[in-house]
């Protein structure tokens, strides 16, 4: 989808994770903990779209409002153009706002039903710019424009729109204060295939025509191979496999990623794990010593179950092609 990438990156995680619960209660007992995410690192070059994958529960969620500051990294750290976004979103949600937007899954519910398209697209423009009146509604027509809704549409309430409208709106919203990043968290996901198809062609022109950056996450594994230039698939919480689109589509190395390949061989088909169903994830409140995989995987050994596989420099398998297995596919 996109030729002119820059080598820099543009948001950096390094180890990375979030717990949920684990804090510690009166009497000196423990809430039990989730590790929604851990151990993530990777990079994101400006320009670029970064798929992510994976299973309902592996913390595709979490690492999207981890990103947009929504919540806080439990530890690790995660920066934007150098600069900690951990320590922005503390301090200055303002500022975090304007680099880094997120349009959410539902864009109906995402919208307030009580308040018209313009107090919505204004909301952002009031509290995350300095324009005037007369700037702001120059701004309203141009996102309007942008998103291919026409003028009038700014009276209108939520309920008016159709599923694509709706989100057309949520991706304008996402626009007003000229972010740099957008997290889309399964943005077609709700819409039907032909709407699905129009709102992926408006994001990819709105990617070229502001020089956006995207993290596209998604369980529809062919709307993922159709939009990203490199693709994230992520396993109870962490990063399993991590490479350029085609060779993670064509030569998956990681066995889960095979897993999620060989579940989905029709274009458009949406739920990827039918064949694997039944199989159990393990317990988030007691996570496996070694390879969260393991218990799932035909590949597994001894050292899979007792060593956890490095998924960074450490196990770099081709290139910028990384595995977080001990024994990859060839
Ligand atoms: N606020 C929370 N409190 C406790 N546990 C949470 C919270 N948010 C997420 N989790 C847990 O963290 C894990 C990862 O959840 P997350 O929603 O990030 O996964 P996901 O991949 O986005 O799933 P889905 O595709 O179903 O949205 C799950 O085990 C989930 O139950």
């Amino acid at each position: 989808m996109n030729a002119t990438l820059s080598a820099s990156p543009l948001l950096t995680l390094e180890d990375v994770a979030k717990t949920f619960g684990g804090e510690k209660k009166l009497f000196g007992k423990k809430t039990p903990a989730v590790h929604a995410v851990q151990g993530l690192s990777v990079n994101v070059r400006k320009g670029e779209i970064l798929g992510v994958v994976g299973e309902s529960g592996c913390g595709k969620s979490t690492l999207a409002r981890l990103i947009v500051g929504l919540d806080l990294p439990t530890s690790g750290t995660i920066s934007f153009d150098g600069e900690d976004l951990t320590a922005l979103a503390r301090k200055d949600r303002r500022a975090l706002s304007r680099k880094v937007q997120y349009v959410f899954q539902d864009p109906v519910a995402s919208l307030n039903p009580r308040k018209t398209i313009r107090t919505i697209l204004e909301a952002p423009l009031k509290h995350l710019t300095d324009l005037d009146a007369h700037g702001r509604e120059d701004r309203l027509q141009e996102l309007l424009s942008a998103v291919n809704l026409a003028p009038e549409f700014l009276e209108r309430y939520p309920h008016e729109f159709s599923g694509g409208q709706a989100q057309r709106i949520g991706i304008a919203r996402a626009l007003a204060a000229s972010p740099e990043l957008i997290v889309l968290d399964e943005p077609v996901s709700a819409l039907d295939v032909s709407v699905q198809a129009q709102v992926l062609n408006l994001l990819d022109t709105l990617k070229d025509k502001f020089g956006l950056t995207y993290i596209f996450i998604s369980h529809d594994l062919s709307v993922v191979e159709s939009v990203s230039d490199r693709v994230a698939v992520m396993y109870f919480g962490r990063l399993a496999e991590l490479g350029p689109s085609a060779q993670i589509f064509q030569s998956a190395l990681h066995p889960y990623t095979d897993l999620l390949m060989r579940s989905a061989p029709a274009p458009g088909r949406k739920e990827l794990f039918a064949e694997d169903a039944n199989a159990s994830l393990p317990d988030p409140y007691n996570p496996p010593q070694g390879c969260a995989f393991a218990a799932r995987c035909p590949a597994a050994s001894k050292l899979c179950s007792t060593q956890r596989p490095a998924s960074d420099e450490a196990s770099r398998t081709a290139g910028n092609h990384i595995a977080a297995c001990h024994h990859p596919l060839s």
